[in-house]
């Protein structure tokens, strides 16, 4: 279990995270919703060691965390998808799985065949290069790639971003699958995902959280979800 404690977040002398918290559990997809710099981003990145707290905790699995580097939380079992994809243009698909062993022990570090049963798509792109895939395969590749440090947290942030419906779909089973522990190796993924359409989050989320002006406003669980309520955060 992911636990985020009274967190405070500064940009020089901007105050971008309020005093945020928040769980996310195995099982369980927690789903982080609120409009453009309200501080989604910056609640995963240092969720996930990108950027340092001011103030607060961060526990994963019973470990306070909030100290370690994004490399040593790689090896505590939480993977990233970061907005924007980040992948390599110039390495191929296969390579660019392969900058998911970083943190693995050298036995480990082998591209399971469940992700090709994810993303059947990448199997058959595996020699082509990153930047020649479209937005869709370049976002099932960077799940893939945060797939192969075998994560039992992972974070996505907007993976549906630019994304053409049918893709989004694919996504959104792929993340249930997941968090459902349908894939044998891993067991139960805590999964917790920053999205900024309802009705994407309201089909997948188990529990959500909105955020407004770096702060979380609203959360629970997703069956007691308001939708009038959220939506006064989310509309401009
Ligand atoms: N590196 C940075 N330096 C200074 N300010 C930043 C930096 N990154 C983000 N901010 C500011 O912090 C606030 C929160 O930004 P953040 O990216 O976390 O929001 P967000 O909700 O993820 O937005 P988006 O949906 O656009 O990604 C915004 O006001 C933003 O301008």
């Amino acid at each position: 279990m992911l636990t985020v404690e009274n967190i405070n977040l500064y940009y020089g002398a901007s105050h971008a995270l309020r005093g945020v918290s928040l769980a996310a559990e195995p099982g369980r997809v927690t789903c982080v919703l609120g409009r453009n710099g309200v501080g989604k981003t910056s609640l995963m990145r240092a969720v996930m060691g990108l950027q340092g707290v001011k103030s607060g905790a961060i526990r994963w699995e019973g470990k306070d965390i909030t100290a370690m580097s994004a490399h040593q939380r790689a090896r505590a079992g939480i993977g990233f998808v970061p907005q924007g994809r980040e992948i390599f243009a110039r390495l191929t698909v296969k390579e660019n799985l392969e900058t998911g062993f970083a943190p693995l022990p050298r036995a480990r570090r082998t591209i399971p065949d469940e992700i090709f049963e994810l993303f059947p798509v990448l199997k058959s792109m595996l020699s082509r290069r990153g930047g020649d895939l479209s937005g869709g395969q370049q976002q099932q590749l960077a799940v893939a790639r945060a797939l192969v440090t075998r994560p039992r947290l992972l974070i996505l942030d907007e993976p549906t971003e630019g994304i053409q419906p049918s893709i989004i779909k694919d996504i959104g089973r792929v993340i249930r699958l997941l968090a459902d522990s349908k894939l044998t190796e891993w067991g139960a993924m805590a999964v917790l995902l920053v999205e900024q359409y309802f009705d994407f989050a309201k089909e997948l989320a188990d529990d959500f959280a909105v955020m407004d002006r770096g702060e979380v406003v609203l959360s629970g669980q997703a069956a007691t979800m308001v939708e009038d309520d959220v939506r006064r955060y989310l509309t401009v």
